[in-house]
């Protein structure tokens, strides 16, 4: 399932092309044998949910440059606690929606769970807090009984861009949940 207008690129092609502006995005990830197992987004200025990161200038800086500047400046935490690598790249779709044509790249970062606690603690106190991030939540991977409580009310929220999208690849591709247990939580968002 992608968001229409978006086009899955190699991060290689994505370079080439012409008119593009870059955004990097990273999901930070604790992994955890429950379906408690937090990961993050933030609420956005707009309303809208979505990951933390930006956009990059690919002249002068690597996309992984880029988005650790990103990263530090929404969620005021240094390198030595939080450093995206090469290595945490997962995908890049390119879009010609309006306003502007754009290519977002999408990254998974695996952290121990006191880190990612403290990177929660930090966000409180970063540049961006209160002006362009208005916080940053954790995803519910859980169903209640109702079948609308928890992941399914969460995915009924409004996304920026391809964020929910990237959601559910990442709720996919960790396997943190059984492909039928994120059909039905996307059907009953739907329903709900
Ligand atoms: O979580 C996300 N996933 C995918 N695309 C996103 C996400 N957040 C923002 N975008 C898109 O990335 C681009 C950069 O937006 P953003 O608000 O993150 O950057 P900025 O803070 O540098 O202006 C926009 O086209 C926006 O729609």
């Amino acid at each position: 399932m992608m968001e229409p207008g978006y086009r899955s690129v190699s991060r290689r092609d994505s370079r080439s092309l012409v008119g593009y502006k870059h955004a990097c995005h990273a999901m930070l990830h604790a992994p955890l044998p429950s379906s408690l197992s937090p990961f993050q987004m933030q609420m956005r200025f707009d309303g809208k949910i979505g990951f933390p990161g930006g956009f990059v200038d690919i002249r002068d800086h690597s996309l992984e440059d880029g988005l650790n500047r990103e990263l530090a400046e929404e969620l005021g935490c240094d390198q030595k606690l939080l450093c995206v690598t090469e290595s945490d790249y997962r995908s890049s779709h390119a879009t010609d929606a309006m306003p502007q044509k754009v290519v977002a790249h999408f990254y998974i970062k695996q952290l121990s769970l006191a880190d990612l606690h403290r990177i929660e603690v930090a966000a409180v106190h970063a540049k961006d807090h209160g002006r362009e991030v208005m916080g940053t939540i954790r995803v519910p991977l859980y169903t209640l009984r109702d079948g609308f409580g928890g992941l399914p009310a969460f995915l009924t929220n409004t996304f920026i861009g391809n964020a929910k999208e990237q959601l559910i690849y990442a709720l996919r591709t960790l396997k943190l949940l059984s492909e039928e247990a994120i059909q039905t939580a996307i059907s009953a968002g739907q329903e709900g």
